[in-house]
């Protein structure tokens, strides 16, 4: 499912752009000049005898219009190869940081962090022990087949982001206007043709009111749900061998039974601690060691900034990692230190108090009047932290990998600057910069410039060639 990660096209820049609007513009100087001189040789054909040049005009119009369209077609082809800019011009650095807004870092006072897939970074073995382990406690605890133990993680197979119909048991790219992208359905480990998706969904387009809400869960009976955690990658894969499995050998199941028991195996690897111990007993082998991660907090530490941790996972596992990246002194470096916050709940859901919890892992009784450094608390909400720590607004920096749970509220309701930590942008700015991606949409979009310029010649033979146009534009896509 390699095509699911295509690249961000935002991130095309303005060099590229407007050398691609100057061929388009050639290209239309070129194609006057080509009708001009078509309407002369028009003018000619009237002086024949009326009934033969009835027949010629009508079949040499429609030789003509398309070979002028196909001329302008091949000049353009031309233009854009020779005047392809080189992709050393227009490559970006893949360790860029992206800013969305003008901040200065100066004025941040505050910074915030994430845990998992923020300040620690797992490698793939990851993956694939969360999906073996669900595997196994679908086979052992649901009573799943035994011959699924063949099936093994696709490291590839899906990229995050991805919607997946629970009734249908399809996974499937859907862009932001809610439309299906066709060629990315897949059954099972295999894709769905065009037609039976058009057929199947009336088309392309999926209503609101089926999709997941705003956290990327189904609820009230909706039928899609988006994967937006790192940590699902698993879960997606898990879901389509169980699917191929089953079909492969004619059995007949239910798609929302087994995305439920795909989604309680799942959530007993996290929940019953299955991946804490794990990574826990072979840290090195499980947790990317980052180089700079203890000079970067140390450095905002020595400039007087603040820094608090707001994580889902429980304190020992974020203490061993930490440990490991950061150094065992980290917690002299964190003002703030919250575990099993339940996010995205946490920033919305006030009634929850924060709870004080020793290093032994003992949870305390006692009210909560001040987050103090060197305590670790449990759950709470944002408006107790807003009110107890006073860091508000613009002065905060909080950074995350999870958009919804994560980074959404914090920008929409409170005000908090964030930073999206998006570790696929790298393998995305890398396809971005190779020669072929830049040949590729430097001609799409010169394609698309000459599409939408003689789309309203309503002849027939030019509508074929416009037709032959989008065909090509579309299979590049
Ligand atoms: N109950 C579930 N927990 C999950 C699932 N996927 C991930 N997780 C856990 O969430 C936190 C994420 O921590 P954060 O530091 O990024 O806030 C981590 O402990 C995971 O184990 C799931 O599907 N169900
Ligand atoms: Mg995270």
């Amino acid at each position: 499912m390699g095509h699911l990660s295509a690249p961000l096209s935002c991130l095309l820049s303005p060099g590229i752009a407007s050398l691609l609007r100057r061929h388009v513009l050639k290209a239309s100087h070129h194609f006057s000049a080509v009708s001009r001189r078509r309407g002369r040789g028009r003018s000619d054909l009237l002086s024949r005898s009326r009934a033969s040049a009835r027949t010629d005009r009508a079949s040499s119009a429609c030789g003509s219009s398309a070979d002028s369209l196909w001329s302008v077609y091949n000049h353009t082809k031309r233009h854009t190869q020779d005047a392809m800019p080189s992709v050393s011009s227009v490559s970006v650095d893949p360790d860029s940081i992206f800013a969305n807004n003008e901040m200065s870092l100066r004025d941040t006072e505050v910074y915030g962090f994430d845990y998992d897939y923020t300040l620690a970074f797992y490698s793939s073995h990851l993956h694939t022990l969360i999906f073996d382990i669900a595997r196994d406690i679908l086979i052992s605890k649901h009573r799943y087949p035994e011959g699924l133990r063949a099936y093994e993680y696709i490291p590839d197979f899906a990229v995050r982001g991805l919607h997946y119909d629970v009734q249908k048991a399809l996974l499937m790219k859907i862009d932001a206007f809610h439309y299906i992208q066709l060629g990315t359905v897949y059954r099972g480990l295999h894709p769905v043709p065009d037609e039976e998706v058009v057929a199947m969904y009336d088309g392309c387009h999926v209503p609101l009111e089926i999709m997941s809400d705003f956290y990327g869960k189904s609820s009230h009976g909706q039928s899609m749900k988006q994967f937006m955690d790192i940590f699902s990658l698993p879960e997606m894969s898990l879901l389509s061998c169980v699917n191929d499995f089953f079909m492969k050998h004619n059995i007949d199941y239910e798609p929302v039974h087994l995305h439920k028991d795909v989604k309680e195996a799942i959530r007993d690897v996290h929940v019953k601690g299955i991946m804490y111990r794990a990574v826990e007993a072979d840290i090195g082998k499980y947790i990317c060691y980052g180089e700079q991660s203890h000079a970067v907090l140390k450095k905002l530490h020595e400039h007087g900034k603040k820094m608090f941790l707001i994580t889902n996972s429980p304190f020992d596992f974020v203490d061993r990692g930490m440990s490991y990246i950061v150094g065992r002194d980290w917690r002299d470096l964190f003002d703030v230190v919250i575990v099993q916050a339940d996010k995205p709940g946490f920033f919305n859901d006030r009634r929850k108090p924060f709870r004080r919890v020793t290093d032994k892992g003992a949870l305390l009784w006692d009210r909560i009047h001040k987050l103090e450094k060197g305590q670790i608390y449990k759950q709470g909400n944002l408006y107790e932290f807003l009110r107890l720590t006073g860091w508000r607004g613009s002065k905060v920096l909080y950074f995350g990998d999870h958009i919804y749970s994560d980074l959404a509220d914090l920008t929409l309701k409170h005000g908090w600057r964030t930073g999206a930590i998006v570790p696929e942008l790298r393998e995305e700015i890398k396809i971005m910069n190779t020669e072929e991606y830049v040949h590729t949409v430097s001609w799409m979009q010169a394609l698309t410039g000459l599409i939408e310029q003689m789309q309203v010649r309503r002849d027939a033979a030019s509508q074929a060639v416009v037709g032959e146009w989008i065909r090509e534009r579309q299979a590049m896509r």
